[in-house]
């Protein structure tokens, strides 16, 4: 099963929003960049402000292609592509009852990712 995903690296003020995935949801209790899986004929960017907007609330202004990265889980084949989002309208939170922070980038570093993350989180550290 192979799934395109859209995610953002929603940055303000020197700080990027992060996201604590449910227990019960695919690579469960790991931090993530909001976003979700594109609907059929949906571009990337408009599956991350429609994600956005229903995750965190916010209406994305601006995003910018960072980056994609494929990964195979075993389990689930995912094709994320991200995003960073530097211009919002509205008070990103968790929506859907999901912890949030907004963590430096530096602190990043002190946060578990999924896998799939690893060389974003990489290229933010060293940003
Ligand atoms: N949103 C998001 N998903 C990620 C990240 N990294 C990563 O491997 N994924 C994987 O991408 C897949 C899609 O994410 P999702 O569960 O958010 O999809 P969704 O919002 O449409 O929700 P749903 O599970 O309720 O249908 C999951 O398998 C998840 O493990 C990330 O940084 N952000
Ligand atoms: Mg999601």
């Amino acid at each position: 099963m192979l799934v395109r995903v859209a995610a953002g690296i929603i940055i303000r003020e020197q700080k990027v929003f992060i996201a604590l995935r449910k227990a019960s949801q695919h690579q469960g209790d790991l931090w993530e960049f909001p976003g979700g899986k594109c609907e059929a004929e949906e571009s990337p960017e408009q599956a991350l402000a429609r994600e956005l907007q229903e995750e965190c609330g916010i209406v994305v202004k601006r995003s910018d292609y960072f980056n994609t990265v494929s990964h195979d889980y075993g389990d689930k084949q995912v094709e994320l592509v991200f995003f960073t989002v530097t211009e919002f309208s509205g008070e990103a939170r968790g929506d859907e009852g999901q912890q949030v922070r907004w963590v430096s980038v530096a602190d990043l570093a002190d946060y578990s990712f999924p896998e799939a993350n690893k060389v974003i989180v990489d290229a933010l550290l060293a940003s």
